[in-house]
């Protein structure tokens, strides 16, 4: 493992190298104007790649900033200070080649599952037999092949999920940002679904930008874990994950003694940052 800060590594051997898949983000600064009309800063100075290819956890403590971080990238919304370059490029609106997953489903509930996952190729011009096929491939690629006419509210939360994930990668997205996709699943179901999209993401090689609370989650799928300190969020740390690849089950990676190694390296950078945003909300000082 590396701790690192500053510039990225190159990318290890089997990577895609598609120039215009690398994320970067130098010394971004994001401030709000509160409703009392001062100025808010979110994260201050932040500075990290993510290799084309490569998937990359982000973690901090609640309310650091990490879907600020996300929707930069996004180009949703725009940096106060800083840049945001994809592809070499500064982002200055919504980047072409970018699927999205968050933690509330993103599908329009009076659709069928077919109709919701075939809206991507559509929307990008596809004629809608080659929309409608390739929606049932994807259908079948995640499992829910019997399922094209069923409605959101017919499904469990994990196969809504299959669903949300199908509709993200049916346009082989160049980069793939989550924020906290799984975060609403049972520990079964999100280990599930983490060892679907580790696969799907292999085939598929997006870059990934990969927002979690789960420490665990973060070091077993990521090639690159990157920390962020309480608020106003900074990079505090980047941590390249070692760990082979293809990885095999989350579940099985967990008791690895390298794994376990890494956890506890990074968690150790982590704690203090979750101590003092929550002695921060107590009043204390530290
Ligand atoms: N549009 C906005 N206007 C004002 N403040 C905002 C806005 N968006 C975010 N913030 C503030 O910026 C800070 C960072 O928010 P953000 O949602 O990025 O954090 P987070 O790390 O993703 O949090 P969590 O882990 O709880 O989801 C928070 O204090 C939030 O209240």
């Amino acid at each position: 493992m590396a701790v690192r800060s500053g510039t990225a590594a190159s990318p290890a051997t089997g990577r895609t190298d598609r120039a215009d898949a690398r994320i970067e983000l130098s010394g971004v600064t994001k401030r709000f104007l509160t409703p009392s009309g001062e100025a808010f800063t979110a994260i201050r100075d932040v500075t990290f790649e993510v290799e084309p290819g490569q998937f990359c956890a982000v973690v901090g403590p609640t309310g650091c900033g990490k879907s600020t971080t996300l929707s930069l990238v996004s180009g949703l919304d725009r940096p106060s200070e800083g840049t945001v370059r994809v592809g070499g490029r500064e982002v200055d609106g919504i980047t072409e080649g970018i699927s999205f997953m968050f933690q509330a489903d993103a599908l329009l509930p009076w659709k069928t599952v077919l109709g919701n996952v075939a809206m991507g190729p559509m929307f990008r011009g596809a004629a809608k037999k080659q929309a409608l096929a390739s929606a049932r491939d994807w259908l079948r690629r995640v499992g829910l092949a019997g399922f094209e006419d069923h409605h959101p509210h017919q499904l469990s939360g994990g196969m809504r999920k299959r669903v949300a994930m199908a509709a993200a990668l049916i346009n082989e997205p160049k980069i793939l940002l989550m924020d906290e996709p799984f975060g609403a699943l049972d520990v079964q179901t999100k280990a599930i679904m983490s060892n679907e999209l580790i696969g799907l993401w292999e085939q598929l090689r997006p870059s990934v930008v990969f927002i979690t609370h789960d420490l665990e989650e973060a070091v077993a799928l990521a090639d690159r874990v990157v920390v962020m300190t309480s608020g106003p969020g900074s990079v505090k740390a980047v941590y390249d994950i070692d760990l082979p690849r293809p990885r095999g089950s989350v579940q099985d990676i967990r008791f690895q003694p390298r794994f376990l190694e890494l956890h506890h390296q990074i968690w150790a950078s982590l704690r203090e940052e979750v101590e003092r945003a929550y002695a921060r909300t107590t009043g204390e000082t530290s």
